[in-house]
C-alpha cells in the first residue's frame, strides 16, 4: 500500500469480493450490517496477560492497517462517485446521501459513529 496518500486506488481491482465470496463467508442468518452495535467480533477474545497484550497489539496493528487501506478506497470510491456527477453537470456533495451515511454509522456504533462517518466524509471530499 502506498503511504502518500494519493488515490491511484481508483485503478485498483478490488473494490467488491469475488462473486460468491460473500455467500460462502456470511453467516447463516448474517445480522443486519446496521444493527452490528454492542455484538463482539470474534477479536475480542485475546488473552489476558502481558502476552495477550503484545498478541492483541498485534492483532490491532493489522485491524488498523486494514482500516485504513479500506478507508483510502472508499475515499478513492467516493472521489470517482463526486467526479462522474460534476462531469454531468450535478453538485459535488449529496447532503440527502450523506445524510443516509452517517444514519449508518450512527445506529451501528452510536454516537462515535456519528463522528467516524463525519471524518469519512470529509476525507472524501475535494479528492477531485
Ligand atoms: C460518494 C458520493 O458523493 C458524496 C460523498 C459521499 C460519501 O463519501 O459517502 C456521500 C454523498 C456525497 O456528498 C455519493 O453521492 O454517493
Amino acid at each position: 500500500m502506498s503511504s502518500t496518500g494519493s488515490t491511484t486506488d481508483l485503478t485498483a481491482p478490488a473494490e467488491q469480493a469475488p462473486a460468491g465470496a460473500l455467500a460462502t463467508a456470511a453467516p447463516a442468518v448474517p445480522a443486519p450490517a446496521t444493527e452490528a452495535a454492542n455484538v463482539p467480533a470474534p477479536e475480542a477474545s485475546a488473552p489476558a496477560g502481558p502476552t495477550g497484550v503484545l498478541s492483541g497489539r498485534e492483532r490491532i496493528d493489522a485491524l488498523d492497517a486494514e482500516l485504513i487501506a479500506l478507508i483510502q478506497r472508499r475515499v478513492a470510491v467516493s472521489g470517482g462517485i463526486q467526479a462522474a456527477r460534476i462531469a454531468e453537470g450535478g453538485r459535488r456533495l449529496d447532503l440527502r446521501r450523506e445524510t443516509e451515511v452517517i444514519g449508518r454509522y450512527t445506529r451501528a456504533l452510536g454516537r462515535p459513529g456519528t463522528a467516524v462517518a463525519m471524518a469519512l466524509l470529509e476525507l472524501g471530499r475535494g479528492r477531485v
